[in-house]
């Protein structure tokens, strides 16, 4: 396992170059699917945790930084909101907002994390504070934002496909920390459990539309291109969490 990412590899796959035309909707899946190599899961930091070799300050460390990227998720989903003009498609992406912020009656991610918080010994003002954040994940995260409100509605679309391969990630983080990290209490990992089902879900929905509306080369290259960005967006997250909390 490598904690290097392959830019090179990336830089051919992404800008479509020398990637010929249009392919049908079985292929692009695949030409999508095929970025998984260079998702998070692959990073070092991420195959130490899952490999339970992490210290409670760098589980710590993760949580209280991965958190930005939780609140921020809510914010990104109604940029997307903001710019689709198809209603029917809005119908459908505005529950990924109550997922994260929940309703007056139930609990949503923002919230589920925030007890994950208190699980590994974070109270919820040092979270909401942002006093852990380190500089590499607050660009990071609102690279997203700012992705999501400035390029067209179907790339910002693509690029929550990484979520493609978040459960495969989930369930392996689930059985870690249940087996390596028994100073956590088990009630803390509801976010990931409720993730398991929640992520397919809006893949599937996501993968729907980009299969559908993106016909030509041109749109399914920018599909592609954007999924890479969220694969960086994401590696340059662990990148700085990992320099943050050394061994
Ligand atoms: O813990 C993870 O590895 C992980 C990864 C991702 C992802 O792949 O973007 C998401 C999440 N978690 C997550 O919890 C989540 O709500 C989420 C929303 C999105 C998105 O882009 O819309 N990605 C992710």
């Amino acid at each position: 396992m490598t904690a290097t990412h392959d830019v090179t590899h990336e830089v051919a796959g992404t800008n479509g170059a020398g990637h010929g035309g249009a392919v049908g909707p079985d292929a692009l899946v695949e030409r999508l699917r095929s970025q998984a190599t260079r998702y998070h899961s692959e990073h070092d930091f991420h195959v130490r945790m899952n490999a339970g070799e992490l210290s409670p300050a760098q589980i710590r460390g993760w949580v209280a930084n991965r958190f930005c990227y939780q609140e921020a998720i809510p914010r990104k989903d109604a940029a997307i909101l903001g710019n689709c003009p198809d209603r029917e498609i809005r119908q459908r992406w505005i529950r990924r907002i109550t997922d994260h912020d929940g309703t007056e009656t139930t609990e949503g991610g923002i919230e589920a994390w925030l007890r994950l918080g208190e699980a590994v010994g974070l109270d919820r003002a040092e979270l909401l504070d942002g006093r852990h954040i380190v500089p590499g994940v607050r660009f990071s995260v609102d690279a997203y934002v700012v992705y999501a409100r400035t390029r067209p509605w179907l790339e910002a679309v693509a690029s929550s496909l990484t979520e493609l391969f978040a459960p495969g990630l989930m369930a392996e983080r689930l059985a870690a920390f249940e087996k390596h990290y028994t100073w956590i209490d088990r009630d803390g990992l509801d976010y990931f459990r409720n993730r398991l089902h929640q992520a397919p879900r809006d893949s599937e929905h996501a993968l729907e539309i980009v299969t559908e509306r993106c016909r030509t080369a041109e749109q399914q290259d920018a599909a592609v291109a954007a999924l890479a960005f969220k694969n960086d967006v994401l590696w340059a997250m662990m990148d700085a969490i990992d320099r943050a909390y050394p061994a």
